[in-house]
């Protein structure tokens, strides 16, 4: 058995039970129950404002919610933000939010300074992934293109060997060869190292590309689901056409 398998039958699984989320007075997220299946590449889609971005936040501890939300035997709801990203699971928020001052290793090393063994081998990995950010290393991260920023975005989550990866809208506002490129990466993590991850997006074509299964909310309701080929035009039409 060859690593990759090995950790996909070890890959603590993500499971969502009744999850509700206020902000303030309005209700935004009504009883969701949601699996991400691990070892799987899981696609969570929906119209403008429907909630996938305020779930994404809740399993990250970022903003409050009741409900379950288990990371293998973990109740995540029970810890706090900084203890999360502990447990394995990295986190690429909508926007990158990328130090722009810092070069491009200084932000992959941030990473690595939190990491408590130090160990460098996560970024010999990166860097066969994302050659660009080897040859960029000393460019500062806000001289990158949006693209090589996502990707910087996306590697130093890595760094912190994660078992789950959790995307907001990675390829908004990236040009196609690149989202093409991040597709790619996603799928080699995916089936080489066996990394599952959980993706918000909204781009349907890109979504059928990478993903295994979707999820779909609809106004804070997790309405429909399936493996990517149960994706139908009537699913489409229904809950995700303006
Ligand atoms: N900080 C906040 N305070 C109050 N309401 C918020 C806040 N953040 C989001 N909302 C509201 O919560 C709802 C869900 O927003 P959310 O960003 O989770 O949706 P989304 O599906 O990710 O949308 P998008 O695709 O536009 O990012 C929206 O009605 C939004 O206006």
């Amino acid at each position: 058995m060859n690593d990759a398998v090995q950790k996909i039958d070890t890959a603590p699984s993500l499971t969502i039970r009744g999850l509700d989320q206020y902000y303030g007075g309005s209700h935004i997220l009504w009883d969701v129950d949601l699996d991400v299946t691990p070892g799987a590449i899981s696609c969570l889609i929906g119209r403008n404002g429907m909630g996938k971005t305020t779930l994404l936040k809740t399993v990250m501890g970022l903003v409050p919610a009741t409900g379950e939300i288990r990371f293998g035997d973990t109740d995540l709801l029970k810890l706090p933000a900084d203890k999360r990203a502990g447990l394995g699971i990295g986190y690429v928020p909508q926007g990158r939010e990328i130090f722009g001052q810092l070069s491009v290793a200084e932000n992959l090393e941030l990473g690595l300074y939190v990491r408590r063994d130090r160990s460098r081998a996560a970024l010999d990995r990166i860097f066969e992934l994302f050659p660009v950010l080897k040859d960029m290393r000393s460019r500062r991260g806000g001289d990158l293109s949006g693209g090589q920023q996502q990707q910087l975005a996306i590697a130093r989550a890595l760094v912190f060997d994660p078992t789950l990866l959790i995307l907001d809208e990675p390829c908004e506002g990236i040009q196609p060869n690149i989202v093409a490129q991040i597709g790619d990466t996603l799928e080699k993590l995916n089936r080489e190292d066996g990394l599952t991850v959980l993706l918000v997006e909204q781009k349907l074509p890109f979504a059928r590309r990478v993903a295994d299964e979707f999820r779909i909310l609809d106004n804070g309701r997790l309405v429909a689901q399936g493996n990517i080929d149960e994706l139908t035009n009537e699913i489409v039409n229904r809950h995700l056409s303006v």
